[in-house]
């Protein structure tokens, strides 16, 4: 009989169509077999998991751990720890916020041995796309890019350079030829610099304001553009952090005229407004800026219905010091990553009955499929990783500044309660987090 490394028993398995009740063993860090009942198997260690639901290990694919460069934002080491203890376990790290940002192979070599040093989980890395390094594209896509990244409007960050519409067509050309995706932060360049110059002019730091300044109009606008050079070049093409439903429309018509295009949106379109932007300050700014509560629900409602292909962080942290005082000057980019998995089953699974399959499909299966890692990633399934998430749906807890692990301790969701809480988070049968503390801490 089969000697097993880890076996775990009684646990509720979120599939992607489907939850039931099985008992899953692990041997060199791989699911081995999945059965209704593994009561005669032999393990090295058993786990009890009765009244738990197993999630597969998530997939973050939008996070900035800002190494190297700029760790004292975020680091690896903290970033990752704070994704254990979120349950993520694959963590897609873009090219920008980091110094050099990831844009050539040489880049990309200083960044990837950081990582493979300091993470606790599994990553890939994004590759940028900025204008001037057309030659270097193949070059990160032998590397193992992910996928490639670019800005339509300022990305906030002075070495990484928005791409002009020239540079975008031609990366686009490239890529699709080289069998890459496209991810893009989809705002209008003018349309947000014409209306921030005149928000700022006239010092308005109101959030509302500073949400009108970058309009929904504006991502409907990029992206109306970004469709229309997949189209020509036919480019695969990923929108990251859309933050209303009415940028989804032109997405939803393009797929059905065949273009490849897949859509993001983030925990905090999901779960703040423009009125917590008002109350909470500089902490909740981000870009696309957060919308009316309508918009909200709205975008959950596509989220349920399948509509939204991913959910991903957008975890883009700074000094605490950057996320104070003037709301126009202040950091836009919200520390997130460590809470996925906790909005998503208050807002969702709690408050709007939202199925726990479409989290197993937002942050397993559907972008292991979109970034080529189906064989090891993305659902719990035999001869595939076992990163697993063992999950207390009815234990509340309230999230507290200590609780995170990020460099800058700030959230703007501290002081909430949430309903559903992360046990253990296994990496390729490893514990990386054991309630409370990541493994080894
Ligand atoms: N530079 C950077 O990380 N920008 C990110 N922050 C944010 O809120 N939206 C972004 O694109
Ligand atoms: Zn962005
Ligand atoms: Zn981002």
């Amino acid at each position: 009989m089969a000697l097993y490394d880890v076996i775990i028993r009684n646990g509720m398995l979120v599939k992607e169509e489907e939850v039931v009740k099985a008992d899953i063993a692990i041997i060199e860090g791989k699911i081995a077999k999945i059965a209704a009942d593994l009561s005669d198997a032999a393990g090295k260690e058993m786990v009890d998991a009765k009244g738990l639901h197993i999630f597969p290990g998530l997939i973050d694919s939008h996070v900035h751990f800002n190494e190297p460069g700029r760790g004292d934002w975020e680091g690896i080491e903290t970033g990752s720890k704070a994704l254990a203890a979120g349950g993520v376990t694959t963590f897609f790290d873009m090219p920008l916020n980091s110094h050099p940002p990831t844009i050539n192979k040489d880049a990309f070599d200083l960044k990837n041995n950081i990582a493979k040093e300091k993470s606790l989980v599994d990553y890939r890395l994004w590759g940028g796309v900025v204008p001037g390094n057309m030659d270097d594209l193949e070059d990160l896509m032998n590397c193992g890019v992910i996928g490639f990244k670019a800005f339509m409007s300022g990305s906030g960050i002075e070495d990484f350079e928005a791409a002009d519409d020239h540079t975008l067509f031609a990366a686009m050309e490239k890529i699709a030829s080289l069998g890459g995706v496209l991810a893009v932060h989809a705002e209008s360049d003018v349309i947000t610099a014409q209306l921030g110059k005149i928000t700022s002019d006239k010092n308005n730091q109101s959030a509302k304001a500073f949400s009108e300044s970058r309009p929904i109009y504006s991502e409907v606008e990029a992206v109306q553009r970004i469709l229309a050079y997949a189209e020509a070049t036919k480019c695969s093409v990923h929108i990251v952090h859309i933050s209303s439903v009415k940028v989804l429309e032109p997405i939803i018509n393009a797929k059905k005229k065949g273009i490849n295009v897949t859509v993001e949106t983030c925990p905090h379109y999901l779960s703040l407004t423009v009125d917590d932007l008002e109350v909470l300050g500089p902490i909740a700014k981000c870009a696309p800026p957060l919308r009316e509560q309508a918009e909200v629900d709205h975008l959950w409602d596509a989220v349920i219905s399948g509509n939204i292909d991913t959910i991903g962080s957008d975890h883009s942290p700074s000094l605490t010091s950057m996320k104070k005082g003037s709301l126009l000057e202040a950091w836009g980019g919200i520390s997130g990553c460590q809470t996925t998995l906790n909005i998503l089953l208050e807002e969702g699974y709690w408050k709007r009955d939202m199925p726990l399959t479409v989290i197993a499909k937002t942050m397993g299966t559907n972008p292991a499929k979109r970034f080529g890692l189906e064989a090891q990633k993305g659902s719990i399934a035999e001869y595939k990783d076992a990163d697993l998430v063992l999950v207390d749906l009815n234990e509340a807890f309230t999230l507290e500044l200590e609780d995170l692990y990020y460099r800058n301790k700030q959230s703007p969701y501290v002081g909430k309660t949430y309903r559903g809480k992360v046990k253990q988070t296994f990496l390729k049968g490893q514990l990386v987090f054991d309630d409370q503390k990541v493994v080894p801490s």
